[in-house]
């Protein structure tokens, strides 16, 4: 287990002060909490996703591409073929019936939830807004061609489910950064960044962080040496991050009532989920019939 620094009081205050909105708490997780999130993970059998799908094709120019890392989804499954959950266009079929949180999880939330609702007000606060959906990701090195290679990053992009977003990090630590979108050619410039350290909590909300800036995980460190469960095919991983969301509740519907492209879309996903999870076995199940071409 990693010692998170000791922070005085003060200096957690004075860094609310600099940045209103954004909280982060080295020592969130108690070592027990910790423990048995980290074997409920260890049992989970994540997802290598296609970034495009036959009825969501590359764009021009553009190939079909593997993301970075295996993926796993609890709440609802944002598939990246569907292309997540874009509100206000984007909100249809998209964000597909999942797992709930084991009950570990759900402890966190609801402490995670009692602070946002003290942290976020008014417009910061959707009504209704309540975490429902969590991605896991598993950050680590990829077998290629005989070579290990690090793809542990995560390029700039802002989380458009709406209100406060909440993420809990296991593992090696990772250096998030907050970069200004003011103005296309000025992207770069970093206007917060935080490690997150294993155990950390980091919640953030309001129009800084989650509409005028993007975000990016820049490296993830390799001091520790270790590589956490799951053990994976052609992957080491050293860090997992889960990033807790809320989607309204009319968006998240069950796999059976996807469109019929979009179930065509996920169904070999939904199938290979089916293989490690009762949950997704009834969800194929229930699927209407699929008439033959
Ligand atoms: O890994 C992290 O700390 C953040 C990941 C992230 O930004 C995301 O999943 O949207
Ligand atoms: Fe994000």
């Amino acid at each position: 287990m990693a010692f998170p620094p000791n922070r005085g009081r003060s200096l957690a205050h004075k860094a609310r002060q600099r940045s209103p909105g954004h909280h982060y708490n080295a020592s969130f997780m108690s070592a027990a909490d910790r423990a048995e999130a980290l074997s409920w993970l260890a049992a989970l059998h994540p997802l290598w996703e296609e970034r495009y799908s036959k009825h969501f094709p590359p764009p021009p120019g553009q190939s079909q591409r593997r993301l970075l890392r295996p993926v796993y989804w609890l709440g609802n499954w944002q598939f990246a073929c569907l292309d997540y959950y874009h509100p206000p266009k984007g909100v249809l079929n998209r964000c597909v019936q999942a797992e709930p949180f084991p009950a570990v999880l759900q402890r966190q939330v609801t402490k995670i939830e009692e602070l946002a609702r003290r942290m976020y007000r008014g417009p910061d606060m959707p009504a209704r807004w309540h975490l429902n959906t969590c991605l896991v990701n598993f950050y680590g090195s990829r077998l290629e061609d005989g070579r290990w290679v690090d793809t542990a990053r995560v390029g700039e992009h802002k989380d458009f489910e709406p209100g406060p977003v909440a993420s809990l990090s296991f593992g090696e630590r990772a250096l998030i950064q907050f970069v200004t979108s003011s103005r296309p050619g000025e992207r770069d410039a970093v206007v917060l960044e935080q490690w997150l350290d294993d155990g950390s909590l980091q919640l953030f909300g309001g129009a800084r962080w989650k509409e005028q800036t993007f975000h990016r995980v820049q490296r993830v460190d390799t001091r520790t040496g270790k590589t956490l469960a799951p053990e994976l095919p052609d992957f080491r991983t050293r860090r997992i991050n889960l990033t807790f969301r809320y989607v309204p509740d009319e968006h998240v519907i069950p796999f059976a009532a996807l469109s019929p492209e979009a179930r065509e879309d996920v169904r070999p996903y939904m199938a290979q989920l089916a293989k490690g999870s009762a949950f997704f076995r009834d969800a194929v199940a229930r699927e209407p019939t699929v008439s033959p071409g």
